[in-house]
């Protein structure tokens, strides 16, 4: 296995052939933790979900060599009305390892207990999910991430609405989890917490402005160019038409992380 865990080659993503996320190359070293920031709508939903497989490339590639992935999507994207318990939710980080329709195994069942212990939700097994704030929310998916044991972790803005306290646990948590080996991107818009925990950092402006570590990509300079790039996207642009692109104003960003 290489030391690579994800290799952005040229990538385009976006929606009814408009461009999110444009001409993107850089790679992802295995075992790194790194953030992905950007302002609103700089593409890095859209990047997760690429990187995820929910979103097909409208060209280039993105290749990766993980054999579990965990994905976290933005809260507001989940459904909290299903009728479901924490226990539910957590179990359904075994998929992966015993099929929809297989049942836990007594290790399962350990696993589990450790993992919510892990985020500090002992006894929180059976409330339904609508009952949970948004803090034990985030924990308990954390604990589904954990139970699925993945080499690969996409958080998108786990920390949005959550408190200072659990800000901390969870962060300790993903700090384990790169120790353990782990490969994690982070969606954040807080950068004194990126420069405070996060070693790597993926900027982007729906095209790479920079990524490396940390103190060399968000610098004043660097943050102005995602600025002018962002306030110059035209939303209803062609996908990579004959007119000027970003790539033309910036140079192709080629980055390895
Ligand atoms: N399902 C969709 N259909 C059409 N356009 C979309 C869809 N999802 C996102 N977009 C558009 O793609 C662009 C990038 O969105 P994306 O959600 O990736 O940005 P983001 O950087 O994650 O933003 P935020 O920080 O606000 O979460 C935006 O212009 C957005 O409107």
């Amino acid at each position: 296995m290489s030391d690579t865990c994800l290799k952005f080659d040229n990538l385009t993503l976006g929606y009814q052939g408009h461009a999110a996320v444009h001409h993107l190359s850089g790679e992802i070293r295995r075992g790194t933790l790194t953030a992905v920031v950007g302002a609103n709508g700089s593409g890095k939903s859209t990047l997760m979900k690429g990187i995820a497989g929910i979103l097909k490339p409208i060209s280039g590639a993105c290749i990766s060599e993980f054999s579990r992935l965990a994905y976290l999507p933005q809260q507001s994207e989940l459904d909290r009305t299903f009728p479901a318990r924490v226990i539910d939710l957590v179990s359904l980080g075994f998929w992966q390892k015993r099929g929809l329709l297989g049942r836990m195994t007594p290790a399962d069942k350990t696993d589990l207990a450790a993992c919510l212990a892990a985020v500090g939700l002992t006894g929180f097994e059976k409330r339904p999910l609508d009952s949970l704030s948004g803090g034990q929310m985030q924990r308990a998916l954390f604990a589904r991430a954990m139970v699925q044991d993945a080499d690969l972790i996409l958080l998108d803005e786990p920390f949005n609405a959550v408190d200072e306290r659990t800000i901390g646990d969870l962060v300790v948590l993903v700090k384990r989890w790169v120790a353990e080996g782990r490969t994690v991107l982070c969606v954040l818009h807080d950068h004194a917490l990126v420069r405070a925990h996060f070693p790597r950092t993926l900027l982007m402006a729906r095209t790479l402005v920079g990524c490396g570590a940390t103190d060399t990509v968000l610098t004043v300079d660097n943050l102005l160019r995602a600025r002018g790039f962002q306030e110059a996207w035209d939303d209803n642009a062609a996908w990579c038409g004959d007119g000027r692109s970003l790539d033309d104003a910036s140079g192709q960003v080629v980055a390895h992380v």
